[in-house]
Protein backbone atom coordinates (compact mmCIF):
# COMPACT_ATOMS: atom_id res chain seq x y z
CA UNK A 1 0.00 0.00 0.00
CA UNK A 2 1.28 3.68 -0.43
CA UNK A 3 1.14 5.06 2.64
CA UNK A 4 3.02 8.32 1.30
CA UNK A 5 -0.67 10.05 1.35
CA UNK A 6 -2.25 8.38 3.98
CA UNK A 7 -3.82 10.48 7.40
CA UNK A 8 -2.23 10.09 10.35
CA UNK A 9 -5.26 8.67 12.11
CA UNK A 10 -8.13 7.16 10.47
CA UNK A 11 -11.11 5.66 12.09
CA UNK A 12 -13.60 3.49 9.47
CA UNK A 13 -16.54 2.69 10.78
CA UNK A 14 -15.59 1.60 14.39
CA UNK A 15 -17.72 0.37 17.31
CA UNK A 16 -17.07 -0.54 20.25
CA UNK A 17 -19.21 -2.98 23.07
CA UNK A 18 -18.00 -3.80 26.31
CA UNK A 19 -18.91 -7.34 27.43
CA UNK A 20 -20.64 -8.53 23.85
CA UNK A 21 -20.72 -12.05 24.84
CA UNK A 22 -22.70 -12.08 27.95
CA UNK A 23 -24.48 -8.40 28.68
CA UNK A 24 -23.46 -6.08 25.56
CA UNK A 25 -22.89 -2.74 26.30
CA UNK A 26 -22.54 -0.37 23.63
CA UNK A 27 -19.46 2.51 24.22
CA UNK A 28 -19.37 3.56 20.37
CA UNK A 29 -21.08 3.19 17.15
CA UNK A 30 -20.03 3.91 13.20
CA UNK A 31 -17.19 6.12 14.22
CA UNK A 32 -15.40 7.40 10.27
CA UNK A 33 -13.00 9.90 10.51
CA UNK A 34 -9.73 11.09 9.83
CA UNK A 35 -6.90 13.46 11.65
CA UNK A 36 -4.30 14.68 8.60
CA UNK A 37 -0.95 14.78 9.18
CA UNK A 38 0.18 17.87 11.72
CA UNK A 39 -3.81 18.83 11.93
CA UNK A 40 -5.12 19.58 15.41
CA UNK A 41 -8.52 17.93 15.99
CA UNK A 42 -10.38 17.86 19.13
CA UNK A 43 -12.77 15.00 20.58
CA UNK A 44 -15.69 16.90 22.25
CA UNK A 45 -18.93 14.97 23.81
CA UNK A 46 -20.37 14.31 26.74
CA UNK A 47 -19.24 11.95 30.03
CA UNK A 48 -19.77 8.55 29.01
CA UNK A 49 -19.95 8.86 25.26
CA UNK A 50 -16.67 6.92 24.87
CA UNK A 51 -14.14 9.56 24.00
CA UNK A 52 -11.50 7.83 25.87
CA UNK A 53 -12.40 4.68 24.60
CA UNK A 54 -12.10 5.73 21.19
CA UNK A 55 -8.63 7.63 22.79
CA UNK A 56 -7.78 4.20 23.98
CA UNK A 57 -8.07 2.54 20.72
CA UNK A 58 -5.94 4.56 18.78
CA UNK A 59 -3.28 4.47 21.15
CA UNK A 60 -3.87 0.72 20.54
CA UNK A 61 -3.78 -0.04 24.53
CA UNK A 62 -7.86 -1.95 23.66
CA UNK A 63 -9.31 -3.66 20.46
CA UNK A 64 -12.33 -2.16 18.26
CA UNK A 65 -15.13 -4.05 18.07
CA UNK A 66 -15.79 -2.90 14.40
CA UNK A 67 -14.21 -1.51 11.86
CA UNK A 68 -10.69 -0.60 10.93
CA UNK A 69 -8.12 1.64 13.11
CA UNK A 70 -5.04 2.89 11.11
CA UNK A 71 -2.03 5.16 11.52
CA UNK A 72 -0.45 6.08 8.42
CA UNK A 73 -2.18 3.84 6.61
CA UNK A 74 -1.31 1.14 8.62
CA UNK A 75 -3.80 -1.11 10.71
CA UNK A 76 -3.29 -0.31 14.67
CA UNK A 77 -2.77 -3.40 15.99
CA UNK A 78 -0.77 -2.41 19.38
CA UNK A 79 1.23 0.72 20.94
CA UNK A 80 3.94 2.67 19.10
CA UNK A 81 6.44 5.31 20.21
CA UNK A 82 4.63 7.02 16.91
CA UNK A 83 1.53 7.52 18.87
CA UNK A 84 2.62 9.76 22.66
CA UNK A 85 -0.12 9.22 24.92
CA UNK A 86 -0.95 11.52 27.55
CA UNK A 87 -3.28 10.88 30.47
CA UNK A 88 -5.11 13.38 32.61
CA UNK A 89 -2.86 12.83 35.77
CA UNK A 90 0.49 13.28 34.16
CA UNK A 91 1.60 9.56 34.39
CA UNK A 92 5.66 9.56 35.62
CA UNK A 93 7.58 7.54 37.08
CA UNK A 94 7.92 8.49 41.01
CA UNK A 95 11.32 7.09 42.05
CA UNK A 96 12.68 9.16 39.01
CA UNK A 97 13.76 12.53 38.40
CA UNK A 98 12.24 14.37 35.60
CA UNK A 99 15.17 14.33 33.37
CA UNK A 100 15.20 10.76 34.08
CA UNK A 101 11.27 10.19 33.15
CA UNK A 102 11.82 12.19 30.00
CA UNK A 103 14.66 10.37 29.09
CA UNK A 104 12.57 6.61 30.00
CA UNK A 105 11.58 5.83 26.35
CA UNK A 106 15.20 6.99 24.64
CA UNK A 107 16.46 4.43 27.27
CA UNK A 108 14.39 1.38 26.40
CA UNK A 109 15.59 2.73 22.82
CA UNK A 110 18.82 1.79 23.67
CA UNK A 111 19.82 5.94 23.16
CA UNK A 112 23.54 6.50 24.93
CA UNK A 113 22.80 7.97 28.27
CA UNK A 114 25.06 10.96 27.49
CA UNK A 115 22.61 11.76 24.05
CA UNK A 116 19.76 10.95 25.75
CA UNK A 117 20.05 13.59 28.89
CA UNK A 118 20.73 16.20 26.42
CA UNK A 119 18.10 15.36 24.50
CA UNK A 120 16.07 15.25 27.52
CA UNK A 121 17.20 18.63 29.15
CA UNK A 122 16.58 20.20 25.48
CA UNK A 123 12.81 19.57 26.22
CA UNK A 124 12.56 20.13 29.55
CA UNK A 125 13.97 23.84 28.64
CA UNK A 126 11.22 24.14 25.74
CA UNK A 127 8.30 23.70 28.14
CA UNK A 128 9.69 25.76 30.80
CA UNK A 129 11.23 23.51 33.03
CA UNK A 130 14.88 24.28 32.91
CA UNK A 131 16.59 24.43 36.21
CA UNK A 132 14.03 21.27 37.78
CA UNK A 133 15.51 18.75 35.71
CA UNK A 134 16.86 16.64 38.63
CA UNK A 135 13.84 17.32 41.20
CA UNK A 136 11.40 14.39 41.43
CA UNK A 137 7.43 14.71 40.20
CA UNK A 138 6.53 14.86 43.56
CA UNK A 139 8.07 17.81 44.29
CA UNK A 140 6.29 19.92 41.14
CA UNK A 141 3.17 21.53 40.58
CA UNK A 142 0.63 19.83 38.61
CA UNK A 143 1.25 22.26 35.25
CA UNK A 144 4.82 21.35 36.14
CA UNK A 145 4.03 17.81 35.86
CA UNK A 146 2.00 17.85 32.60
CA UNK A 147 4.65 19.79 31.10
CA UNK A 148 6.99 17.09 32.16
CA UNK A 149 4.80 14.66 30.59
CA UNK A 150 4.72 16.45 27.47
CA UNK A 151 8.41 16.56 27.13
CA UNK A 152 8.75 12.92 27.85
CA UNK A 153 5.97 12.38 25.02
CA UNK A 154 7.97 14.59 22.55
CA UNK A 155 10.90 12.93 23.60
CA UNK A 156 9.94 9.15 21.04
CA UNK A 157 9.08 12.17 18.07
CA UNK A 158 6.05 10.71 17.86
CA UNK A 159 4.22 12.01 14.40
CA UNK A 160 0.62 11.63 16.24
CA UNK A 161 0.05 12.99 20.14
CA UNK A 162 -2.64 11.63 21.80
CA UNK A 163 -4.22 13.93 24.78
CA UNK A 164 -7.55 12.56 27.20
CA UNK A 165 -8.38 15.54 28.75
CA UNK A 166 -4.48 16.58 30.22
CA UNK A 167 -5.71 19.91 31.54
CA UNK A 168 -8.69 19.11 33.34
CA UNK A 169 -7.37 18.70 37.05
CA UNK A 170 -5.82 22.11 36.60
CA UNK A 171 -6.74 25.35 37.38
CA UNK A 172 -8.21 27.82 35.15
CA UNK A 173 -5.02 30.30 34.60
CA UNK A 174 -2.50 27.13 34.67
CA UNK A 175 -4.81 25.88 31.85
CA UNK A 176 -4.70 28.57 29.73
CA UNK A 177 -0.54 28.68 29.87
CA UNK A 178 -0.99 25.00 29.81
CA UNK A 179 -2.97 25.24 26.27
CA UNK A 180 -0.61 27.98 24.84
CA UNK A 181 2.56 25.86 25.99
CA UNK A 182 0.87 22.81 23.61
CA UNK A 183 0.13 25.04 20.84
CA UNK A 184 4.01 26.23 20.33
CA UNK A 185 4.71 22.83 20.68
CA UNK A 186 2.52 21.25 18.30
CA UNK A 187 3.67 24.04 16.07
CA UNK A 188 7.62 23.29 16.44
CA UNK A 189 6.87 19.13 16.43
CA UNK A 190 4.91 19.22 13.30
CA UNK A 191 2.98 16.31 15.13
CA UNK A 192 -1.07 15.46 14.72
CA UNK A 193 -2.55 16.30 18.12
CA UNK A 194 -5.73 14.12 19.45
CA UNK A 195 -7.01 15.66 22.45
CA UNK A 196 -10.06 14.88 24.45
CA UNK A 197 -12.13 17.40 26.13
CA UNK A 198 -15.46 18.58 28.12
CA UNK A 199 -14.48 21.93 27.56
CA UNK A 200 -16.50 23.46 24.49
CA UNK A 201 -13.68 27.06 25.09
CA UNK A 202 -10.66 24.61 24.88
CA UNK A 203 -11.81 22.71 21.75
CA UNK A 204 -11.84 26.05 20.13
CA UNK A 205 -9.03 27.44 21.51
CA UNK A 206 -6.69 24.89 20.42
CA UNK A 207 -8.51 22.68 17.44
CA UNK A 208 -8.50 22.80 13.51
CA UNK A 209 -11.34 20.76 13.74
CA UNK A 210 -14.00 19.16 16.69
CA UNK A 211 -15.69 16.01 16.54
CA UNK A 212 -19.00 16.13 18.56
CA UNK A 213 -20.22 13.33 19.56
CA UNK A 214 -23.43 11.86 20.79
CA UNK A 215 -24.24 10.69 24.31
CA UNK A 216 -23.75 6.83 24.52
CA UNK A 217 -23.63 4.89 21.95
CA UNK A 218 -21.22 7.93 20.86
CA UNK A 219 -21.81 8.11 17.23
CA UNK A 220 -20.28 11.50 15.59
CA UNK A 221 -22.99 13.96 15.82
CA UNK A 222 -20.99 16.61 13.35
CA UNK A 223 -17.54 17.62 12.62
CA UNK A 224 -17.10 21.45 12.97
CA UNK A 225 -14.22 23.30 10.91
CA UNK A 226 -12.43 25.95 13.54
CA UNK A 227 -11.16 28.71 10.78
CA UNK A 228 -10.10 31.33 13.12
CA UNK A 229 -6.61 32.69 13.32
CA UNK A 230 -4.70 32.19 16.20
CA UNK A 231 -4.52 32.88 18.91
CA UNK A 232 -7.93 32.74 19.57
CA UNK A 233 -9.49 35.23 22.06
CA UNK A 234 -12.84 34.10 23.96
CA UNK A 235 -13.70 37.34 23.82
CA UNK A 236 -14.50 37.84 20.25
CA UNK A 237 -17.15 37.49 18.18
CA UNK A 238 -16.60 34.92 16.33
CA UNK A 239 -15.15 32.66 19.13
CA UNK A 240 -18.49 33.88 20.94
CA UNK A 241 -20.62 32.15 17.80
CA UNK A 242 -18.66 29.31 17.29
CA UNK A 243 -19.80 28.60 21.41
CA UNK A 244 -22.81 29.16 21.08
CA UNK A 245 -23.52 26.59 18.16
CA UNK A 246 -21.34 23.55 19.85
CA UNK A 247 -23.24 24.58 22.86
CA UNK A 248 -26.72 24.00 20.83
CA UNK A 249 -25.20 20.57 19.55
CA UNK A 250 -24.07 19.56 22.74
CA UNK A 251 -27.42 20.58 24.68
CA UNK A 252 -29.62 17.12 23.97
CA UNK A 253 -26.56 15.16 24.14
CA UNK A 254 -25.34 16.23 27.54
CA UNK A 255 -29.10 15.84 28.88
CA UNK A 256 -29.50 12.44 27.02
CA UNK A 257 -25.92 11.31 29.32
CA UNK A 258 -27.17 12.88 32.57
CA UNK A 259 -30.66 10.78 32.31
CA UNK A 260 -28.65 7.61 31.55
CA UNK A 261 -26.19 7.42 34.07
CA UNK A 262 -29.33 8.65 36.64
CA UNK A 263 -31.04 5.50 35.59
CA UNK A 264 -28.14 3.02 35.52
CA UNK A 265 -27.46 4.07 39.22
CA UNK A 266 -31.14 3.43 39.94
N1 LIG B 1 -13.31 -1.41 30.67
C1 LIG B 1 -14.59 -1.14 30.55
N2 LIG B 1 -15.53 -2.10 30.69
C2 LIG B 1 -16.85 -1.83 30.57
N3 LIG B 1 -17.35 -0.60 30.28
C3 LIG B 1 -16.47 0.39 30.14
C4 LIG B 1 -15.05 0.19 30.26
N4 LIG B 1 -14.43 1.40 30.05
C5 LIG B 1 -15.41 2.29 29.81
N5 LIG B 1 -16.62 1.69 29.86
C6 LIG B 1 -17.91 2.35 29.60
O1 LIG B 1 -17.90 2.79 28.24
C7 LIG B 1 -18.54 4.06 28.11
C8 LIG B 1 -17.58 5.05 27.50
O2 LIG B 1 -16.56 5.35 28.45
P1 LIG B 1 -15.43 6.45 28.19
O3 LIG B 1 -14.61 6.53 29.43
O4 LIG B 1 -14.75 6.14 26.92
O5 LIG B 1 -16.30 7.76 27.99
P2 LIG B 1 -15.84 9.28 27.94
O6 LIG B 1 -16.60 9.90 26.84
O7 LIG B 1 -14.36 9.34 27.89
O8 LIG B 1 -16.37 9.78 29.35
P3 LIG B 1 -15.81 10.95 30.31
O9 LIG B 1 -15.91 12.20 29.51
O10 LIG B 1 -16.76 10.93 31.48
O11 LIG B 1 -14.41 10.57 30.68
C9 LIG B 1 -18.98 4.45 29.52
O12 LIG B 1 -20.35 4.13 29.67
C10 LIG B 1 -18.12 3.60 30.43
O13 LIG B 1 -18.78 3.31 31.65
Amino acid sequence: MNTQYAPAIECRGIGKTWNEAEAPFVALQYVSFEVKSGEFVVLLGPSGCGKSTLLYMLAGLERATRGALLSDGVPITGPSPERGMIFQEAALFPWLDIRDNVAYGLALQGVPRAQRERRAMELLARVGLNGFELKRPSQLSGGMRQRAAMARALALQPKVLMMDEPFAALDIQTRAKMQAYLLQLWRESGASVLLVTHSIEEAIGLADRIVVFTARPGRIKEIVPVDLPRPRNPRDEAFHALHDRLAELLADEVDRAFAEQEALAR
